[in-house]
């Protein structure tokens, strides 16, 4: 069975991520090592709080190179909400900063007058929400179209190529939600809260 490890690079939540796969029956690792991160099989960056921090952290702790050498190499890799952002070129929280760069595109702050359902939409956007499948990304198999997933986030991510969005999701503007790239999938709302669409998420990635 293929063992999962969990990036530790100072800001995320790495305990439900991996209690999250533990439940499930499978080998969890959480490791501050790049080097440790550069043998993975499969590799999970999760991530909570701001950009530019989650970038500094990854850079001071060694994994840039590792993370860019696993996708590189074609192996199974989800990064999970600032974890999805990273990947992209840019993002516009509190300035502008450099991601990854791994999949090009910008991370944008929701607009502040969204409207829904004839209210005023806070933000962050926090809470349940649907997710609608745009592609069938391997995590995604035998989730339903429209199911409920845990978000928490102000930003979202704006691909380039619009070839990599999964699933969108509609909060006062359709923005995307998830997206999947060859070995790289990566989710704006947080499969270890989502319950069990949240572990079939998991498990399917863990499977690959
Ligand atoms: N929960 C988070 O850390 C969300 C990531 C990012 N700071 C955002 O607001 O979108």
């Amino acid at each position: 069975m293929s063992r999962i490890t969990i990036i530790d690079y100072g800001m995320g939540n790495l305990r439900s991520v991996h209690n999250a796969f533990e439940s499930l029956g499978f080998s969890a690792r959480v490791t501050d090592d790049p080097r440790v991160a550069a043998q993975a099989d499969h590799l999970v960056l999760p991530g909570v709080g701001a950009f530019k921090d989650c970038m500094e952290h990854l850079r001071e702790g060694g994994f840039i190179e590792p993370i860019k050498a696993h996708v590189e190499a074609a192996r199974p890799f989800l990064g999970i909400c600032l974890g999805l952002q990273v990947l992209f070129s840019e993002s516009e929280e509190f300035g502008r900063h450099q991601g990854l760069d791994i999949i090009p595109g910008r991370v944008v702050r929701f607009p502040a007058d969204m409207q829904g359902g004839g209210e005023d939409l806070k933000v962050p956007h926090m809470g349940w929400n649907r997710i609608t499948l745009a592609r069938r990304a391997p995590i995604c198999r035998e989730v339903e179209d429209g199911a409920f997933v845990y978000f928490v986030h102000s930003y979202y991510v704006v691909p380039e190529d619009p070839g990599v969005v999964a699933t969108t999701t509609d909060y006062g503007i359709n923005f995307c939600s998830s997206i999947w790239r060859d070995n790289v999938m990566a989710t704006q709302f947080h499969p270890e809260k989502s319950q069990q669409v949240g572990l079939r998420i998991l498990q399917n990635f863990a499977n690959m």
